[in-house]
């Protein structure tokens, strides 16, 4: 089944603190951002990828695109201050029909076999997320000392790839905008609509780069370490 992918790219990497973009540091000599778009760019049921990115971005990310020969359509919006902003800029993009996969830039370990399951998904239930099972025990927290141990059995860590039909998620946005709802990953703003998401069990290595020890971890990825 056939998608179009929204990439958002336009975070500051605040957290990974490299002083730049994050999706500019390489992974075995191959800028993050390039380990994603290779993925999708080798699928052939993506029809085209839109990246929202920083416009002082653009120019490089555009010039490393060529470098590292992806063949794909990429289509740039600009990003905006919030990463629900960004993907919404990318989202207004899209004229066709059918299903929009919403991924970060900053996960370059999603496999295809992933994606064409989690398609498949969005496409019976209308939404559906990549996610993997809480292995942690997982307490809450208030001024250093616990308050309680919570229930582990029922609790998902969501990644992404997420998948929607294109008119429900359009939807989703413009009522998050309209409500001031803003949220950290975009089936939230679906759920926020009172629609159901469908959970496809994903995989512990689709890591996102968010801190400088996920580099370390990246690289043992890539090694076939892990
Ligand atoms: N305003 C924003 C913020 C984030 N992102 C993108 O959303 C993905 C996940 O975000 P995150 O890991 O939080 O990236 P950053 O925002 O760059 O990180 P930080 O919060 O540490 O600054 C990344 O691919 C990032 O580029 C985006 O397109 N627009
Ligand atoms: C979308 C996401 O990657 C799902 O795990 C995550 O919510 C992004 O959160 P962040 O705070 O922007 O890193």
């Amino acid at each position: 089944m056939v998608y179009q992918v929204i990439l958002p790219a336009a975070g500051m990497g605040k957290r990974m603190g490299a002083g730049k973009n994050k999706l500019f540091l390489e992974l075995q000599g191959i800028p993050v951002f390039i380990h994603t778009l290779r993925t999708f760019n080798s699928d052939n049921q993506c029809q085209e990828v839109i990246m929202s990115v920083h416009p002082d971005d653009q120019v490089e990310m555009n010039h490393l695109i060529k470098k590292y020969q992806i063949e794909k359509k990429v289509t740039f919006v600009s990003g905006g201050t919030e990463r629900q902003h960004s993907v919404y800029n990318g989202l207004k993009n899209i004229t066709v029909d059918g299903i929009v996969l919403v991924h970060d830039a900053a996960r370059p370990f999603i496999q295809k076999d992933l994606i064409a399951e989690l398609v498949e998904s969005a496409e019976n239930f209308g939404a559906a997320v990549v996610a993997v099972p809480v292995k942690d025990t997982i307490k809450k927290v208030a001024n250093g000392m616990v308050i309680e141990t919570v229930e582990r059995s029922s609790l998902w860590a969501v990644q992404t790839p997420q998948a929607f039909r294109i008119p429900l998620l359009y939807k989703a946005h413009q009522h998050a905008e309209k409500m001031s709802f803003l949220g950290t990953d975009d089936a939230s703003l679906v759920e926020f609509l009172g629609e159901k998401v469908a959970i496809v069990k994903g995989d512990y290595n689709n890591i996102k780069l968010t801190t400088p020890e996920d580099l370390s971890f990246a690289n043992a990825i890539l090694s076939g370490l892990i």
